[in-house]
């Protein structure tokens, strides 16, 4: 019991965070072990995917309503349902004692009574728990499936309600993870045999050469095949993006927007290291992550700089990947809390922000050179229309056919983009195009 009052106590600090800094920093669960780490970043993501819904909850329970509610006991309540509902493993009375102890040690005896009066109350209904009934149809939707109204009203207007459900139910069930070999490390057919080794269920893709499906990350964090750049943990859909950019050895290639940069490191692997890759983004902190990968991944051709593409001048390239920032709409069932901290304002400040990179980036190719625009997007603003609005200005680049590169069941746009979605693809969604600079 000690080790998990941990646990749900650095969950529930890690979700006070959030609430007042908007910004999920788990390395509050630092001094965990690993298997505890991991069973922090389960709480938090499954509280995230199913916030509203509790936040329902605990208003119906509770005589203070979430919205008066300091951060402290709201995520407390929200940690202390979770449990008792969905988590098989914990029992009712274990689920309010561990709530009622951190209540306690956190705010108090007080709120420690407060918090069991309201799990007693909830769990009396357990058997019969109400459902949300809110008249207004975004709201109701919202609060079932756990996603913010503005989310939920233009996906209801753009796929129809039957398949908008289909979406968010991707977003709040367990992701699949990819993992791709890294061909400077290893080659493919020892990966199979240290999987077997391993004893891992792992599907190869039918997709793309190299990756393979996987249930959990685990093992191969256990077994070091992460720290020894042995593969990558990263979605296939990621990996289109480098795919049709088709980067070849001793080209020079720039990656704007690059950290933490499971994107270079691909490139390094198709270009085998020959050629040169700079990698360039705004934040520190996140290229630090990106210096330490290249080291692991013997990714020995990729340069580090940090800067504003907005503002940096790095001459000519003949391949330039822009993996935009955005919404990040179509990893929602990775990123569950990403859905929290995007609203309205932020897609019309991101699709601005896009546009600017764009015309940066295309002045950055060479005349004959490659420009892959990518987002993991789902939203219409970020993604297709803001390449024709590109096209509209810019008369020197074309859209080239990916049908060479990709499966036929992820291209859009009469096969001059891609575009994946969770509920169809059964990976995350990401989109993007291959504009070739003709003049
Ligand atoms: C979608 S993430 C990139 C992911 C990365 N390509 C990968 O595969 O690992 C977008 C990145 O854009 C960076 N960024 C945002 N605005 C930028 C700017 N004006 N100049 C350079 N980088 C920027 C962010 O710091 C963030 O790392």
């Amino acid at each position: 019991m000690e080790t998990e009052l941990s646990e749900r106590s650095v969950s529930v600090d890690i979700l006070i965070n959030f609430d007042e800094n908007q910004r999920l920093d788990y390395n509050l669960a630092d001094e965990l072990e690993t298997r505890e780490r991991a069973q922090v970043r389960e709480y938090v993501q499954n509280i995230m995917r199913k916030r509203s819904y509790l936040d329902f909850l605990i208003d119906e329970f509770s005589s203070v309503s979430v919205a008066e509610m300091k951060p402290g006991l709201k995520n407390i309540l929200r940690l202390a349902i979770y449990d008792m509902l969905f988590m098989d493993s914990t029992p009712d009375y274990a689920a309010i004692n561990e709530a009622v102890e951190i209540a306690k040690m956190k705010l108090g005896s007080k709120t420690g009574d407060l918090v069991n009066a309201i799990m007693r109350n909830l769990q009396r209904d357990r058997e019969k728990l109400p459902k949300p009934a809110f008249k207004d149809r975004n709201k109701l939707v919202a609060t079932t499936f756990s996603h913010p109204e503005w989310m939920v009203e233009r996906w209801r207007k753009r796929f129809g309600e039957r398949e908008a459900f289909q979406l968010m139910q991707a977003n709040n069930s367990r992701p699949h993870y990819y993992v791709r070999v890294n061909t400077l490390r290893t080659k493919p057919e020892n990966f199979e045999l240290r999987l077997e080794k391993m004893d891992v269920d792992a599907k190869p893709s039918d997709w793309l050469p190299y990756y393979y499906q996987i249930d959990s990350v685990q093992p191969f964090i256990s077994k070091g095949l992460l720290s020894k750049g042995i593969c990558l943990v990263q979605d296939i859909a990621a990996g289109f993006a480098p795919t049709v950019l088709d980067p070849q050895p001793g080209e020079k290639v720039f990656d704007l927007c690059a950290a933490p940069g499971t994107k270079s490191i691909m490139m390094a692997d198709l270009m085998q290291a020959e050629g040169e890759i700079l990698s360039v983004d705004i934040s520190s902190e996140r290229l630090e992550k990106l210096a330490e990968s290249a080291l692991n991944y013997g990714a020995e051709n990729i340069k580090i700089r940090r800067g504003d593409v907005l503002e940096v001048s790095l001459g000519l390239a003949d391949a330039v990947l822009l993996d935009a920032p955005c919404t990040g709409t179509g990893v929602l069932s990775k990123r569950a809390d990403l859905r929290w901290r995007r609203d309205e304002e932020g897609l019309k400040n991101a699709v601005e922000l896009q546009e600017q990179l764009l015309e940066e980036a295309a002045n950055m190719v060479k005349r004959g050179g490659r420009l892959v625009y990518s987002t993991c997007s789902l939203e219409p603003e970020e993604n297709m229309e803001q390449i024709t609005k590109f096209l509209e200005k810019y008369d020197n680049f074309e859209l080239e056919p990916l049908e060479d590169y990709l499966p036929e069941e992820v291209l859009a746009e009469e096969g001059k983009a891609y575009q994946t979605f969770p509920h169809k693809h059964g990976c995350d969604g990401h989109f993007g195009v291959l504009l070739k600079r003709v003049k």
